[in-house]
């Protein structure tokens, strides 16, 4: 029918007065009702009669007719639906701030109810630095003469997707769940006025009245979250102040792959005799002993020694073995109360690491005041003054700083031991504090119960260097590399516990029966070791069945693994493993013993990462110019705090008669150089008895895994 034919029917429906008339039908509403709904109807529609000829009040009629059923459905259906819900659907809600809110994330975006849904928010992926570490990747890198660009790399991440804010519905293991993202909007009066702030709330709901079916599926969630991040070691900060005012304590702020123990350069015994501590620690079965006996269950470690000699990154390697979380506090952060810090112990996890960085000088008030942090009589070193100055100086500047901000009065003494070891403070966590001069710090503070070992770190000594040294320059193998970057690789955790098989054994032996248990599995997974991770008691028999050939072109030198790794055009020759292990004696031979920390021999060392030989050739003058830094600053801030003139004799008082042969051998360099060469000799001699013509005890071939990946860590520590 055309529409002219039909305004011809309609128009042959007569005029509006027609309508008036009693009602033909159900869907032609008397005209007094119509003018009840609709004000002014009467008058509309002798108009649009006029107007197009024909009356409307059937079409009205039937629309009026069809919106009421419409709102009378909806009603009894939402009715309906919120009694079912009420008494046939369970529910559990997540606040944005807590973990599992990233695991249901996290597992949304890769199910199915991102595939099907109609309402999704696009993020950003930014990928870490390890996460570029792909076989694509980088094999497009493989040439490092050529300069890098991201940009096309970036462009290949794709976004990631979740579901946006409303309720989202899915199937899962034969069940029916609900989604729901609401985003609450709070309003608070500050200083500086209104201040909004965005939370978020989720609820997950399933049809039955047990809550088991969601609680399963946030197990997976957390399940696969957890897996994904098995070689990785989440990072926690402080939440800012206003989301610890609402019950948000700590943000994640990174993931970071776990850092291998074999990577962190320290005495083996060490190393063993803390991990066995806190493996023991954390054994399920301990906190029973701990109350059976009254023992607060609580540990804490101090990690002592100059700047940079590896007492974060023993932390870091120990929150990775244990695949804990690693809680970092800073007591300067000016936002920090001890309330808030008490609470921020209080609201830890079970099982974590809690690392109090550099807690010297972090301005503590004293019990006694703050003027006993100044040096005691005793102190003739330099440094220690230095020390016992800045920790003033920073003492009296938070003080100051204090005066202008009424709500942080600072982290006193007394709190930091309340929030450590008061009634709020959660057990079960591993507190490590760090410290570059632990005899200034408060023997309340370190004391057993607070402090209940006590690491010492020192100065690069001869052994140390030359496990740097082959750290660096041994192959990095794709087993590594999963290692490093939280690939595939399935021993990454355990593995990195024990070094070795026979370490293993030694550790088995040594153990509580409990302890034993864990010991075997890390006999076995150390047994299931690619040769390059089970270093110590064969490390460099190990390494040389990773290295099958020799390729020696102009001079500079790269190592090449059975062919799993390709050289790069910029290094073209191969040493085997002896050769290494000669050079990384040679280089250790030239590094006078405890004068440079670990750090400054990595930094000289990643400049020059793939070239052993010319590490060897130029390790020389780098010790001469940064030893003559050295003692200039020293001069600088002993001149500066004004203490006495034999504050300065540090490095010189070191250097003793030169006699060795190496030092003979340098004549031809300036007085200075021979005198500072003379430094190592006379301590190289004597420690020579003992390692001369010997490996570094225990070192750890498998710690090649720092190569590349080693400048990012060394960057990403230091932003920590
Ligand atoms: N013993 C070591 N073994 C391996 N690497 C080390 C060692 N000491 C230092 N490094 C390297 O030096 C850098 C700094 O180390 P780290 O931060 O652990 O030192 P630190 O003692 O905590 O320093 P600070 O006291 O300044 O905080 C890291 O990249 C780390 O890899």
């Amino acid at each position: 029918m055309s529409l002219q034919s039909a305004l011809k029917a309609l128009h042959a429906a007569g005029p509006p007065e027609n309508a008036t008339a009693a009602p033909t039908s159900i869907t032609n509403l008397p005209a007094n009702i119509l003018e009840a709904f609709i004000p002014g109807y009467s008058v509309i529609s002798r108009f649009l009669f006029d107007l197009l000829g024909f009356d409307i009040t059937l079409a009205v009629s039937v629309s009026l007719l069809l919106f009421g059923l419409f709102t009378s459905v909806k009603f009894l259906w939402r009715h309906a639906y919120d009694q079912f819900q009420i008494y046939f659907t369970s529910f559990i809600n997540i606040e944005s701030h807590d973990d599992i809110y990233d695991h249901l994330m996290d597992w949304l975006a890769a199910h199915d109810v991102v595939r099907h849904s109609r309402s999704l928010m696009a993020e950003s992926s930014h990928s870490n630095a390890w996460d570029l570490e792909n076989s694509e990747t980088e094999e497009e890198v493989a040439d490092t003469t050529e300069l890098l660009n991201f940009t096309n790399w970036d462009a290949k991440t794709p976004p990631k997707f979740i579901p946006y804010f409303g309720i989202h519905r899915f199937w899962h293991k034969g069940r029916y769940f609900t989604f729901s993202r609401q985003n609450k909007q709070m309003m608070f009066q500050g200083f500086g006025g209104t201040i909004f702030q965005h939370d978020e709330t989720i609820t997950l709901s399933c049809i039955g009245r047990s809550t088991n079916p969601i609680k399963d599926l946030i197990e997976e969630a957390r399940g696969t979250y957890l897996k994904k991040g098995k070689a990785s070691t989440a990072v926690k900060r402080p939440a800012p102040k206003d989301q610890r005012t609402r019950g948000r304590m700590w943000n994640k702020v990174a993931t970071r792959p776990s850092r291998p123990m074999n990577t962190v350069i320290l005495d083996h015994s060490q190393k063993d005799r803390i991990l066995l501590d806190i493996n023991e620690y954390l054994h399920p079965a301990t906190p029973r002993w701990y109350a059976n006996r009254g023992i607060p269950y609580r540990r804490g470690y101090l990690f002592a020694g100059p700047p940079g000699t590896g007492k974060s990154s023993l932390a870091w390697a120990i929150a990775g073995i244990f695949g804990l979380d690693i809680f970092c506090i800073s007591l300067v952060e000016p936002s920090l109360t001890e309330e808030d810090l008490g609470l921020l112990f209080t609201s830890l996890p079970r099982r974590c690491v809690v690392l109090l960085e550099d807690i010297d000088s972090a301005g503590l008030v004293k019990r006694q005041g703050p003027d006993t942090a100044v040096a005691k009589p005793e102190e003739q070193d330099a440094a220690a003054k230095i020390g016992a100055e800045i920790t003033k100086a920073l003492s009296s500047a938070q003080q100051n700083n204090n005066k202008g901000n009424k709500d942080n009065q600072g982290i006193s003494l007394s709190g930091l031991l309340n929030a450590i070891d008061g009634v709020a403070s959660h057990e079960g966590r591993v507190l490590v504090m760090t410290s570059n001069f632990p005899d200034k710090l408060d023997d309340a503070l370190i004391r057993p119960g607070r402090i209940d070992m006590r690491i010492d770190f020192t100065n690069a000594t001869r052994s140390q260097t030359m496990e740097l040294f082959t750290n660096m320059y041994l192959p990095d193998t794709p087993t590594m590399k999963k290692v490093l970057t939280g690939g595939k690789a399935k021993v990454a955790p355990s593995s990195t516990i024990l070094r070795s098989p026979g370490s293993a054994q030694r550790m088995s032996s040594e153990c509580t029966p409990y302890l034993t248990i864990n010991a075997n599995i890390a006999l076995k997974a150390a047994a299931s070791l690619t040769p390059p991770l089970t270093p110590r008691d064969n490390e460099f028999t190990n390494a040389a069945s990773t290295i099958p050939s020799i390729e020696t072109s102009d001079g500079s030198i790269s190592l090449r693994a059975n062919g799993d790794l390709k050289p790069s055009k910029s290094t073209v020759s191969t040493l085997t493993a002896e050769e290494l292990k000669e050079i990384a004696k040679d280089f250790a031979d030239r590094i006078p013993e405890e004068i440079f920390s670990p750090a400054e021999i990595q930094g000289f060392l990643l400049t020059r990462k793939k070239e052993p030989l010319r590490a060897l050739e130029e390790v020389e003058s780098w010790k001469v110019e940064t030893l003559k830094a050295k003692e200039k600053k020293k001069e600088a801030q002993v001149g500066h705090f004004d203490t006495t003139p034999s504050s300065s004799q540090s490095l010189a008082a070191k250097i003793e008669a030169p006699e060795d042969s190496k030092a003979e051998e340098s004549e031809s360099e300036d007085l200075e150089t021979e005198h500072q060469a003379s430094v190592y000799m006379g301590s190289g001699d004597s420690e020579s008895e003992g390692s001369e013509g010997s490996e570094p005890e225990d070192s750890d071939s498998g710690g090649s895994e720092s190569d590349d990946s080693e400048s990012e860590d060394y960057e990403l520590e230091d932003s920590f």
